[in-house]
């Protein structure tokens, strides 16, 4: 079966920083998988190539088994792949179903087809009744999943998300948990950059631990957990529980 993703020996060099370094996975259809390691691990870099903000130094990636790596952030969105970023920045002069709608304007011109797809991912995401809302109406978990919806508006079939639950409380994050099972179950690929350890154990099947942008440990959380190299190397400050 060909996987979704596939990065093959994946680097990326900023000046004397090798900032990734060989790294090689594969996404599974229908998973979630979640990219972890100490900061400056080079996660949000292995994110920036996936989506096409940075072309890798050498390697390649490959999506539905094209080659993507190199191609821009416009060409990959539309190929279907969608992210958010780490720092929050919804236009604030827009209501909340006006932010959801820009991601759809990937994929239509028209008006009414991208607030009515905006709709539904606001509906996905349980925003749906603060719809014309304004931004600064939003509490901090809102505005994470209305990050989340901006990029599912994309219509995406592999979604990047990075640390959306990051200063969410352990139920506001498990509620964001069951958002994002629920997308899976119905087709969508997640890969998650994420420091709580306890996040991961409940949201991920599958780890990829990256350390000084190599990777290190690659496996099911419960296995990840117990890796000597990862316990040894960082898990004790470099996670947080
Ligand atoms: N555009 C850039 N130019 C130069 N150096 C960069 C650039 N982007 C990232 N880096 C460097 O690459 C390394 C990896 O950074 P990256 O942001 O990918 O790590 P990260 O694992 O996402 O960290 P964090 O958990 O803090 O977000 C860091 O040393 C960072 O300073």
């Amino acid at each position: 079966m060909t996987a979704l993703l596939e990065l093959n020996n994946v680097s990326k060099r900023f000046g004397g920083l090798l900032a990734v370094d060989g790294v090689s996975f594969s996404l599974k259809e229908r998973s979630i998988t979640a990219l972890v390691g100490p900061n400056g691990a080079g996660k949000t870099t292995c994110f920036n190539m996936i989506a096409g903000a940075f072309r890798p130094t050498v390697g390649t990636i490959r999506f539905e088994g094209e080659t993507i790596s190199g191609r821009g952030a416009e060409a990959v969105c539309r190929l279907g792949i969608g992210r958010t970023f780490q720092i929050v920045r919804p236009m604030r002069d827009m209501t909340v179903l006006e932010n959801a709608m820009v991601g759809a304007f990937s994929w239509t011109r028209k008006v009414s087809e991208a607030r009515e797809a905006a709709l539904d991912t606001l509906e996905t995401v349980g925003l749906a009744p603060k719809a014309n809302a304004s931004i600064s109406q939003l509490t901090l978990p809102d505005r994470k999943m209305l990050e989340t919806a901006k990029a599912l508006s994309t219509r995406p079939r592999l979604l990047l998300l990075d640390e959306v639950m990051a200063g969410l409380r352990p139920t506001e994050a498990a509620a964001v948990v069951r958002v994002l099972r629920r997308l899976v179950e119905r087709g969508l690929t997640i890969m998650l950059v994420e420091h709580v350890m306890r996040i991961v154990m409940e949201a991920a099947e599958n780890v990829v631990v990256l350390h000084h942008g190599a990777k290190i440990a690659e496996g099911a959380p419960v296995y990840i957990v117990k890796h000597p190299e990862v316990l040894a190397g960082y898990l004790g400050d470099g996670f947080r529980g």
